[in-house]
């Protein structure tokens, strides 16, 4: 019986292998979702941005942890939406509430961290503008 704990072939994976699985699913997200393509350069650029703005470690820690959220949001969104098509090719309410509501979640958060970015890249801005 499977319990749900073992493998696609009934047996448990040893732990490198679902890391590489896990790598492969943010490789496959790269190359076919543009909006995870999208988050991933703005974020290369927010971290340059930091780097030269020489953020402190505080600040660091709110880059990192919007920049993680965003990004892994993104995945279960991609991932949730290849469920949802794999459940259903048909128009389906329940289908539509679903992936709306997941890309929702993204846009939510997408939000919260331009705040966090303009809360932080601003005064710096600012500073150097003015000195
Ligand atoms: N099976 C379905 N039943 C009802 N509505 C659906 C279904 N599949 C997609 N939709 C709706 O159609 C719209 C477009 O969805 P679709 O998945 O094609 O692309 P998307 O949401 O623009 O995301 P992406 O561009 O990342 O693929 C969304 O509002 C979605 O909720």
């Amino acid at each position: 019986m499977n319990t749900g704990l073992q493998g696609h072939k009934g047996r448990k994976n040893p732990f490198y292998k679902s890391v590489s699985f896990a790598a492969n699913g943010i490789y496959m997200a790269l190359k076919t979702e543009r909006n995870v393509r999208i988050h991933a350069v703005i974020s290369v650029l927010v971290l340059i941005a930091g780097w030269i703005l020489n953020l402190t470690q505080i600040e660091w820690l709110f880059i990192f942890l919007s920049i993680g959220v965003t990004i892994s949001l993104e995945l279960v969104n991609s991932a949730l939406e290849r469920a949802v098509d794999l459940a259903t090719e048909e128009y389906h309410l329940l289908a539509k509430q679903a992936k709306d509501m997941a890309a929702g979640a993204v846009l939510f958060f997408s939000f919260i961290s331009i705040i966090i970015g303009l809360v932080i890249f601003v005064p710096r801005l600012m500073e150097l503008i003015w000195t």
